[in-house]
């Protein structure tokens, strides 16, 4: 075996270098590029990539780029050119939704056409991954392995990446043990963790359910705003402890605690999404402000984890219909819909409306 990274390794590198602002070398069989995420890159590195000839663009997705009213010729996303002697500030203008109304930005935005956008759109996804804003500086690179090798950058092909990415990463259950709670004495944690070096998951088991039999479930994305601090903004603290206190009252059940927080976008963009909504849009719409589709979430991990558990068949505790028509398409059965309305009030009755309405959600 080979004793440096394989491709998902390499990836759990590249999203590190990102979130600390260093640019990583992307190589696939048509070209190469260099690419720095938005929201962590520095004046100094955008000023010496120029230095060293290169020109970037701006990737973002369609979704900012209709916010912009820049256009898309590369249908999910664009690339969006930088005016001459463009500085960081106007890269962070493009990319953070924080100062559209104050500053609307003063355009047009020029997107460019030629060329291809894959490596552009790989960059995108690693961003997402990374739980950054979708934003990326993206620049053509020749002898791209040699530049890599001479500024010590980390080395991602492109092919292999977007096949790694695509596919569902195999978890290993890392650990379990007793932690009696409070509606249930007989409760154990399992400690899942994924292959790729994404974040752990959590499965809290109520009881010894037989795995023969539908399990009653919930498969909880977290909420650290909802869960611990008590938010009013959403349903989702009242949500976690209503399905436990269920499943302590029937004595069995599986809580399945996913580490999506923000529907998948990170606390940080959850923030900038609140922060949005505070200027007056609602859930939905910050989200595609920012960059972000309604929901980045990969139901996937939950089948998995309950396929790892034993389980075939579940009682589905969920308003959500998209939950039970993945958990149906990755081979979990959804037996019953259990209703999970709890924890409505005066803050988070609009956001409630919102998900009925936009995003199907059963009330
Ligand atoms: N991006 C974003 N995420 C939010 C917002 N409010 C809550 N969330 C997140 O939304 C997720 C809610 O998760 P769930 O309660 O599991 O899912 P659901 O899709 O509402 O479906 P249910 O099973 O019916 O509750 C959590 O990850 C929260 O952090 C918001 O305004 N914007
Ligand atoms: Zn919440």
């Amino acid at each position: 075996m080979n004793l440096g990274p394989d491709i998902n390794e390499t990836l759990a590198r590249a999203r590190a270098d990102l979130r600390i602002g260093v640019p990583v070398v992307l190589l696939s069989a048509d070209g190469a590029a260099l690419v720095m995420a938005a929201e962590t890159a520095e004046s100094a590195r955008l000023e010496a990539m120029r230095a060293r000839g290169l020109t970037p663009v701006l990737a973002i997705t369609a979704r900012r780029a209709e916010t912009l009213k820049a256009r898309c010729y590369d249908g999910d996303m664009a690339r969006i050119v930088l005016p001459d002697g463009a500085d960081l500030r106007w890269v962070l203008a493009v990319a953070d939704p924080k100062d559209d109304l104050a500053n609307p930005m003063k355009g047009p935005l020029q997107s460019a056409r030629e060329g291809g956008a894959q490596l552009h759109r790989l960059s995108l996804m690693l961003c997402k991954a990374a739980r950054l804003l979708p934003a990326a500086l993206v620049a053509d690179l020749a002898d791209a392995e040699a530049f890599a090798a001479a500024e010590r950058l980390t080395v991602v092909d492109a092919e292999a990446a977007a096949q790694a990415m695509d596919a569902s990463a195999a978890l290993q259950e890392i650990v379990a043990a007793r932690v009696p709670i409070e509606v249930a004495e007989n409760t154990r944690l399992h400690v899942f963790r994924p292959e790729d070096g994404s974040e752990e998951h959590y499965a809290i088991e109520i009881g010894r359910p037989d795995r023969a039999l539908p399990v009653l479930t919930r498969l909880h994305s977290a909420c650290f705003t909802g869960d611990l601090m008590g938010s009013l903004k959403c349903d989702c603290g009242p949500q976690l402890r209503g399905a436990l206190a269920q499943m302590g009252a029937e004595g069995a059940g599986i809580l399945l605690y996913l580490n999506q927080e923000g529907r998948g976008i990170g606390l940080a963009n959850k923030m900038r999404a609140y922060s949005l909504q505070d200027q007056g849009f609602d859930t939905v719409e910050a989200n595609h402000r920012l960059g972000f589709e309604d929901d980045e979430r990969d139901f996937r991990v939950g089948s998995a984890i309950l396929k790892e558990l034993g389980f075939g068949a579940i009682r589905l505790m969920t308003n959500n219909p998209a939950k039970i028509s993945m958990m149906e398409k990755t081979g979990v059965k959804v037996v019953e819909r259990v209703p999970l309305v709890v924890g409505e009030n005066a803050h988070n009755h609009g956001y409630l409306k919102v998900k009925a309405a936009k995003s199907g959600h059963l009330l």
